[in-house]
């Protein structure tokens, strides 16, 4: 997958070729829907009865006149409404029986969504979108809905006709009951192209559109991969429509955010520690994992496993003297020192061969404000998880003092509104116009303002670098992986980081690289997962990858 654009960055693209007079907007409509138009028939192949992908050949009347395939558009007031014009006429040229509803004035579209309806209008007639619509299209026998009302360009809540109408129409038929197949252009209306959140949070019952596909085009958007967006996009298809050859400038290409792929652990994974084939296990990095009190070692020890299955030459867990038996106990591979107090950690960070620190899982908020100040100042690659985040929740500025650039700060969202809650705040606020802020601004400004990576946790995770690299790390579509909704899931990332960390990966690689192989596992394992499985995975998914890794 390329990089994930905003609203605004595919904007400038599309305007830097036109300017340049390689291509005119009408053109690209044109493109744009027959990549519509193209994507259906390669989805659905059996509703392509004339059979041509390309939409080039007239189509045989004598093979469509009993039994034509029928569409609705329903098309919008700006140039998504163009796309669906151009799509209607492409369908019909193949022999469907199309209409087609405006949502909004006829005089009033954009040129180029203007010339399409014009074009429209000589071949079928345009009916007004009434808050009546889903009825007939529940009633009618229809083959496919093509969603064109708001693209990019949606920028404010729904109102009732538009609102209510989609939502009624998606809800009332499951996919299994309904014949018709549904199709968004762009995104499917009701979501935001940034931000994958609903236009509009106070009508929680208006949803909009429900798509099974959604096709987009040149590149992904970024809210395609955020927050609601997933559950209603159906499936992504990016289709091209000749922008390739024109780069972002600079300036646009440093607020890109990328997604997360197999590519991070490639790139480093097999070979990132020193003395590849004969290094001995200090060269593989030495990982401690504070542990809390006896009773609440659990998720430590979970960490911990992860640090090891990941690649971490040894991994030591801190325990204070209360936990000591409990702990010697349980573990085998693993190794034990006692760390009672501040002073004691002091004393043991004086072995510079503990390169990677794992702070929070169960650790107790207490310990946690004891040990956090002697941890950061050692200025080891140190992870930050759960209750060392929670630990400063009424003095956020007193952690960031000690952060360093070698941290990784992993919070849920919880965790995230305590730390950074006025960016809490506004990824929460209902946006009334575009654009709008994302999981992906919030976590970029959170990460400047810490000073170090935060990695915001979620079935959309995004990790963000002061520098402002981004990537998401996206669980969502044929890479969903809803069994890391399990407890002790997050303990388990945090000890993958900190095993990486230790392996001598950067800190943002480390997190990219974690939170990917964290739902690879899960999605070896699948459904019935357990926390306690996934460092177990590992090795699985480790070997698929890299068999020589
Ligand atoms: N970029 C490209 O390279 C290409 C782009 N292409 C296509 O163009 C699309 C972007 O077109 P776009 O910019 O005209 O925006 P679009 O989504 O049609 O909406 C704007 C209209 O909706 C209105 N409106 C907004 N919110 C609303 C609401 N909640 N409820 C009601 N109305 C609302 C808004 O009104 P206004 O805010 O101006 O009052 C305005 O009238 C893009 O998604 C893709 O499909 C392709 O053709 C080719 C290549
Ligand atoms: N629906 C989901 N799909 C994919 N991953 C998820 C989902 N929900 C949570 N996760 C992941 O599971 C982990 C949960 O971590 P966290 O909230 O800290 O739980 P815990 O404290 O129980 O370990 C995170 O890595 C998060 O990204
Ligand atoms: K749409």
């Amino acid at each position: 997958m390329s990089d994930l654009l905003t609203a605004a960055q595919m904007r400038a693209i599309e305007q830097a070729a036109i300017e340049s007079g390689d291509v005119t907007g009408l053109e690209l409509m044109e493109r744009a829907g027959q990549g519509v138009v193209e994507a259906i028939f390669e989805e659905w192949p059996e509703l392509d009865e004339a059979g041509d992908v390309a939409g080039g050949q007239p189509p045989d009347p004598r093979g469509i006149s009993g039994n034509r395939k029928r569409a609705v558009v329903l098309c919008g007031p700006g140039n998504n409404g163009g796309d669906g014009f151009v799509v209607a006429r492409l369908l019909q040229g193949r022999g469907w029986e199309v209409e087609v509803f405006l949502y909004g004035d006829a005089e009033k579209l954009p040129p180029d969504a203007k010339v399409n309806y014009e074009r429209w209008l000589q071949i079928g007639a345009v009916a007004e979108y009434t808050s009546k619509l889903h009825m007939h299209v529940l009633k009618g026998d229809f083959d496919l809905v093509v969603d064109a009302l708001l693209g990019t360009g949606a920028s404010r809540a729904l109102d009732g006709v538009l609102g209510n109408t989609l939502t009624v129409l998606s809800a009332s038929m499951s996919g299994k009951e309904r014949k018709h197949k549904r199709v968004a252009i762009d995104n499917p209306t009701g979501t935001n192209s940034d931000t994958g959140v609903q236009l509009d949070f106070d009508h929680v019952e208006w949803t909009g559109f429900d798509a099974d596909l959604t096709v987009t085009f040149h590149r992904s958007k970024v809210g395609h991969w955020l927050d609601f967006a997933a559950d209603v996009c159906g499936k992504i298809i990016v289709k091209d429509i000749g922008l390739e050859a024109k780069p972002l400038t600079k300036a646009g290409k440093s607020s890109l955010a990328v997604p997360v792929d197999e590519r991070v652990w490639l790139l480093d994974g097999p070979t990132r520690s020193l003395g590849k084939h004969v290094g001995h296990k200090y060269s593989h990095g030495h990982a401690l994992i504070l542990t809390g009190g006896s009773g609440k070692t659990g998720a430590a020890r979970l960490a911990a496993r992860g640090a090891l299955r990941v690649g971490a030459g040894l991994v030591t867990l801190g325990v204070p003297p209360s936990a000591q038996q409990e702990v010697a106990c349980q573990i085998t591979a693993l190794m034990l020192t006692r760390v009672g107090d501040a002073t004691a950690l002091d004393v043991i960070l004086g072995d510079n061969r503990l390169n990677a620190l794992c702070l929070g899982p169960g650790m107790g908020l207490e310990r946690a404000r004891d040990l956090a100040p002697v941890a950061l100042a050692a200025k080891r690659a140190t992870v930050l998880d759960a209750d060392a985040l929670s630990a400063f929740a009424d003095d956020p500025e007193a952690l960031f003092q000690m952060l360093h650039e070698n941290c990784v700060l992993t919070p849920h969202g919880g965790e995230f509104a305590k730390l950074f809650p006025d960016v809490g705040a506004k990824l929460a606020a209902v946006p009334t116009k575009g654009p709008a802020y994302s999981k992906v601004d919030a976590t970029r400004e959170a990460a400047a303002r810490a000073g170090c990576i935060v990695l915001y946790k979620g079935a959309d995770t995004v990790i963000a670098a002061p520098d402002g690299r981004c990537s998401v790390n996206a669980a969502v579509y044929e890479r969903a992986a809803p069994w890391l909704a399990t407890a002790g899931s997050g303990d388990v990332l945090a000890g993958f980081i900190t095993g990486l960390l230790a392996r001598g990966f950067a800190p943002m690689a480390a997190a990219e690289t974690g939170a990917w192989l964290h739902v690879e596992s899960a999605r070896a394992f699948g459904p019935g997962l357990i926390a306690e499985d996934l460092p177990e995975m590992l090795p699985q998914v480790l070997r698929a990858l890299a068999p020589e890794g």
